[in-house]
């Protein structure tokens, strides 16, 4: 999938500017920042899901095919067939009043043509895959029958129905206990390793991210500031966005250490400052910043940056960069 120049505006005011991204076929891609910047925004319109009212530019592509203004049809097709989505709150994606085996045989009927015993056979398999146990029994099962976990994982067999090319999974986690999260965590990888369908994972923590993606896409005020692998990333940030995420990140490992919040809070799209949206709370900010939007640069072969500082800090030893 090939995002170009993605432009989201509601009531006139801009929330997403110009994102550019790419998903190749079997990756694990992270989309990670604070509440308010962007990330849910920029899938919603990819795959025409915002309202009528969105402002809505740019380009996604998906095997070369426009998705931006094409036939309804079209995006229905593409939508739980080659594109699933699944989102942060399973009880309010789901119908309450149609047991959950019904919700996932719609899907399989409709994006791959199942109909009678073999719908049955196939939400029963899924179920199966998706490690919900008693599977014949809990297709008959309404939501609230069943646990918030139970739910996520019939979320997940739902968009699995359409042998998706790319899951992306929105706080897929959020709503979970800790030990429920990880294994939702794990099925999505190992769903991934069985059918090599990639997932953009969109969370406001790093920890799931370092944890399941191959690379990382860091975003603030409706930007991308920064690109990565996640190893790279996780290494050597060079934004100071991504730079204080981390540092407001308990240590696993090594020495206990006072985290480091981010000052100051993300600016709404009705304040944004004219330069840097980070810039205000940015420790390192010149004048510089506060004039011109930083362009997202590469910094290094797979390595980009939207910081007038990456380029030295690249250059920088590892321990003073992270400084
Ligand atoms: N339907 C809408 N109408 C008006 N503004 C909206 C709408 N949907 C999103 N926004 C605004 O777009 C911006 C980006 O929102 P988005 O939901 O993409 O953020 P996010 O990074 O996914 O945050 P969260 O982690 O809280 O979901 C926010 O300022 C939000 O208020």
């Amino acid at each position: 999938m090939e995002i170009a120049d993605l432009s989201v505006a509601f009531d006139g005011v801009t929330v997403l500017h110009g994102i550019d991204l790419t998903v190749a076929r079997r990756e694990t891609l992270g989309l990670v920042g604070e509440s308010g910047c962007g990330k849910s925004v920029t899938w919603l319109a990819a795959l025409g899901l915002l309202p009528r009212s969105a402002g809505v530019t740019g380009s996604v592509r998906l095997d070369g095919r426009e998705l931006i203004g094409a036939p309804a049809a079209d995006l229905d097709r593409v939508r739980g067939g080659r594109i699933a989505m699944i989102f942060q709150d399973p009880a309010s994606s789901l119908n309450p009043v149609i047991p959950i085996g019904r919700q996932v045989g719609e899907a399989l009927a409709l994006h791959r043509g199942l109909s009678g015993g073999a719908v049955r056979a196939e939400a029963r398999r899924l179920f199966d895959l998706v490690g919900i146990p008693d599977a014949a029994r809990r297709l008959h099962a309404f939501p609230h029958e069943l646990s918030g976990g139970q739910n996520q994982r019939a979320m997940i067999a739902m968009a699995l129905a359409g042998q998706p090319d790319l899951l992306v999974a929105d706080e897929p986690t959020t709503a979970l206990d800790a030990t429920i999260q990880a294994q939702i965590l794990d099925l999505m990888a190992s769903i991934r390793r069985e059918t090599g369908m990639a997932i953009v994972l969109i969370s406001h923590d790093l920890g799931i991210i370092s944890e399941t993606c191959e690379r990382v896409l860091v975003m603030y005020g409706g930007r991308i500031v920064e690109a990565a692998t996640a190893e790279a990333l996780f290494a050597a940030p060079l934004h100071p966005y991504t730079r204080g995420l981390l540092a407001a990140l308990p240590p696993l490992e090594g020495a206990r250490r006072r985290l480091e919040p981010i000052e100051g809070q993300v600016p709404g799209p009705l304040d944004m400052p004219p330069g840097c949206a980070f810039a205000p709370r940015c420790p390192h900010r010149l004048g510089v910043c506060e004039a011109s939007v930083p362009r997202l640069a590469e910094i290094a072969p797979g390595r980009l940056a939207a910081c007038v500082l990456s380029e030295s800090r690249m250059t920088m030893p590892a321990k003073a960069a992270t400084a």
